[in-house]
Order: structure tokens, then C-alpha cells, then sequence
């Protein structure tokens, strides 16, 4: 061969490892942005796994904070609290004391029992539509749902199992039986002293409130006081902290706060050993015609004046994603 043709050749071999040196760089990247469950197996669980990791974002907090809010912590002691709602207690105690009385505190014994905790938080997002991705949902241990998000109609798409469901007054499904299981959590995440209000009046058959929300929630909500819950807000705390930089006393008027479903991760990350996520993930900021649930045609306009900043949530998630804190059963 001519050293012209020699040199073609050598540089067409060059082309090549590059290419195949990217392809497979992008494969790896691929592998920890997405992840396809196997609906047969159960996924292999590592206990404390989901902490290692986590602590990689949240530094060494303390685990021994309780997941839900306890009688005894407000009755016998009087637990102190730096913030006020939503990240601490501050200033509602005496409401608190009476929401804690009515409700429960503890953790199912078929999930504290479990050597290892494989958990999926199912976000809202019109990413599960289509997805077929109900049966390798309905395997996790734990299945966290949000808000108001239905499951009947939908089971084929995001499952059925719920074992607990975070909600707050003004995101609380109206028809609570429909969309739950007998036994699932409603964990209550308060965000104002109206939202630990709002469940005594429910629970205990009080007169009813309707000012002080930002919407009507149900005046009758159907369900046993013992399937109820208070998050504990250290857990909003540490995603607005440690996830978004957010300042914890901010001016009344800006008030910026995680999205429910960020702050739902960060509590798999502490109660689980194991965090899949699934439904994450909203349109680009211009797409103003993508819808962005699964179960309703509403776009990104409705969640103007929400405090939420879901371009800092995205890279939050990203870099769960990228340091394999959690997984993602749909795309991101
Ligand atoms: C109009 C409005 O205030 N919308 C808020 C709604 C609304 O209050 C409830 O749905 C009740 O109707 O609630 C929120 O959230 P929402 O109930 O929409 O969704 C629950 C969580 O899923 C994740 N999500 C949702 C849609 C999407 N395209 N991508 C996603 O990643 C988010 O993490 C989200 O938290 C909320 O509580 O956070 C945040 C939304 O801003
Ligand atoms: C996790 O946050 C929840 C939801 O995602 C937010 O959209 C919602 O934001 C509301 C905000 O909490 C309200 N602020 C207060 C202090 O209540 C704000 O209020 C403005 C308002 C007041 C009266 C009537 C209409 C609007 O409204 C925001 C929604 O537009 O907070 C949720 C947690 O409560």
C-alpha cells in the first residue's frame, strides 16, 4: 500500500476507536440515567446501600430522627424545633399535640420486619403513561405515591399497591378509598398550622374551616384515623437544605420549597436500602403544550406562583442518578 493510502487507513482507524470509545462512554451514562426493571425478578437489595450513597448528598445526618412524628416527643418532652412549618414545628405545637393524640405513629410491621427494603417512589409525572410499568411496580416492598394521583384506570401504567401516599389538605384525593389500599399510610406533609388543623377538624369531627387554604380541600375525608401519619418535617428540611440550597427562613413573600415528590425521595433515601423512582421528570420550560401528568391534561402554566424550582429539582435528581443513589424506571 502507498504511504498515502497508509495514512487513510491509519486515520480511518483512528475515526473508528473513537467512536467506539464515545458509544461506549454514552452506554455507561445511559446505564445510570435509565434503568429497565425485569417485571420476573425482584432486584437485588444491599442493607444500608441507599444510606451509603446518600450520605454522599446529605453528608452525616443523623438517622435516628424518627420518620413520623410521635406523642411522646410533644407530651412528656417538649421536643425544641429551630424552624417553623415547613421545615419544623415551631409555633405549632399546641395543634400538633392534639393531631398526635388522634393519630398513630408507627411503621407497618411487614415493612420494619424486612432485612432489606426495596422501595419505588411514583411520581406524577405524564412519563408513567404508556409505560406498562404497573406489574414491576406492584414488586417493590414499598410503593410511595403522591397527592392526589389515581390508580384506578391506570393500574396497567403505575401499579396498584400504595403503601403510603404523601398528601397535604389542599392535594388530598376527595375520594381516599378509591385510590388507596385498606392499609395504606396517608402521611400527612404539613406546610402550615392550617394543614394540622384541617386534620383534627376531619378526624375528630370538628367544625370544619374553609379559610387559610390555597384550595378547597375535602370538608368529609373517609378514612381510619389509624391509617394516619405526620411526616416529620426534618425531611423537608434536609431537601430544601442539603438538595436545593434553599434558605430555611426565607421572606414571606418568596417562600421557595421542595416539590412533594423531591421531598418523597429524600425519605426513601432514609427509611429504604434500595430508592427506584419512576414518573419524575417535567417538560422543557418552553413546551408550553405537553401535559404534565399522567392522569390529566394540565402544562407547566398551572404551576406558576407554585414555589417550586423544577430545573434545580432536575439536577438534583441527576446527580441521585449519577452517583447511583437511586435509580429511574422511566427516562430523565
Ligand atoms: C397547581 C399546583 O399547585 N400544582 C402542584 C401539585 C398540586 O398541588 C397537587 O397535584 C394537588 O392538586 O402538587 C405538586 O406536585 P404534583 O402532584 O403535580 O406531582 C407530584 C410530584 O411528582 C413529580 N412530578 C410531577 C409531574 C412531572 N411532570 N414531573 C415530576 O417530576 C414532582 O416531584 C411532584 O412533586 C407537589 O405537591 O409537589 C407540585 C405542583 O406544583
Ligand atoms: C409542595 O407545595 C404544594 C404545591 O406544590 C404548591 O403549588 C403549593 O403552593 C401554594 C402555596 O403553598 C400557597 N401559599 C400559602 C402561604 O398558602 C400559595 O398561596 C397563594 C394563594 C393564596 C390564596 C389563594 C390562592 C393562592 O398558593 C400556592 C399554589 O398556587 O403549596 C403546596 C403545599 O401547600
Amino acid at each position: 500500500m502507498c504511504p498515502a493510502g497508509l495514512k487513510l487507513l491509519a486515520m480511518l482507524t483512528l475515526v473508528l476507536i473513537v467512536m467506539v470509545w464515545y458509544s461506549i462512554s454514552r452506554e455507561d451514562r445511559y446505564i445510570e440515567l435509565f434503568y429497565f426493571p425485569s417485571p420476573e425478578k425482584k432486584e437485588p437489595c444491599f442493607q444500608g446501600e441507599a444510606e451509603r450513597k446518600a450520605s454522599k448528598l446529605f453528608g452525616n445526618y443523623s438517622r435516628d430522627q424518627p420518620i413520623f412524628l410521635q406523642l411522646k416527643d410533644y407530651f412528656w418532652v417538649k421536643t425544641p424545633s429551630a424552624y417553623e412549618l415547613p421545615y419544623g414545628t415551631k409555633g405549632s405545637e399546641d395543634l400538633l399535640l392534639r393531631v398526635l393524640a388522634i393519630t398513630s405513629y408507627s411503621i407497618p410491621e411487614s415493612i420494619q420486619s424486612l432485612k432489606c427494603r426495596r422501595c419505588v417512589v411514583v411520581g406524577n409525572g405524564h412519563r408513567l403513561r404508556n409505560s406498562s410499568l404497573g406489574d414491576a411496580i406492584n414488586k417493590y416492598d414499598v410503593v410511595i405515591r403522591l397527592n392526589n394521583a389515581p390508580v384506578a384506570g391506570y393500574e396497567g401504567d403505575v401499579g396498584s399497591k400504595t403503601t403510603m401516599r404523601l398528601f397535604y389538605p389542599e392535594s388530598a384525593h376527595f375520594n381516599p378509598k378509591v385510590e388507596n389500599n385498606p392499609d395504606t399510610l396517608l402521611v400527612l406533609v404539613a406546610f402550615k398550622a392550617m394543614d394540622f388543623h384541617w386534620i383534627e377538624t376531619i378526624l375528630s369531627d370538628k367544625k370544619r374551616v374553609r379559610k387559610g387554604f390555597w384550595k378547597q380541600p375535602p370538608l368529609i375525608w373517609d378514612v381510619n384515623p389509624r391509617q394516619v401519619r405526620i411526616l416529620n418535617p426534618f425531611f423537608m428540611e434536609i431537601a430544601a437544605d442539603k438538595l436545593l440550597n434553599l434558605p430555611m427562613q426565607q421572606p414571606r413573600k418568596i417562600k421557595q420549597k421542595p416539590t412533594t415528590g423531591l421531598l418523597a425521595i429524600t425519605l426513601a433515601l432514609h427509611l429504604c436500602d434500595l430508592v427506584h423512582i419512576a414518573g419524575f421528570g417535567y417538560p422543557d420550560a418552553h413546551n408550553r403544550k405537553q401535559t404534565i401528568h399522567y392522569y390529566e391534561q394540565i402544562t407547566l402554566k398551572s404551576m406558576a406562583g407554585s414555589g417550586h424550582n423544577v430545573s434545580q429539582e432536575a439536577l438534583a435528581i441527576k446527580r441521585m442518578l449519577e452517583i447511583g443513589a437511586v435509580k429511574n424506571l422511566t427516562f430523565f
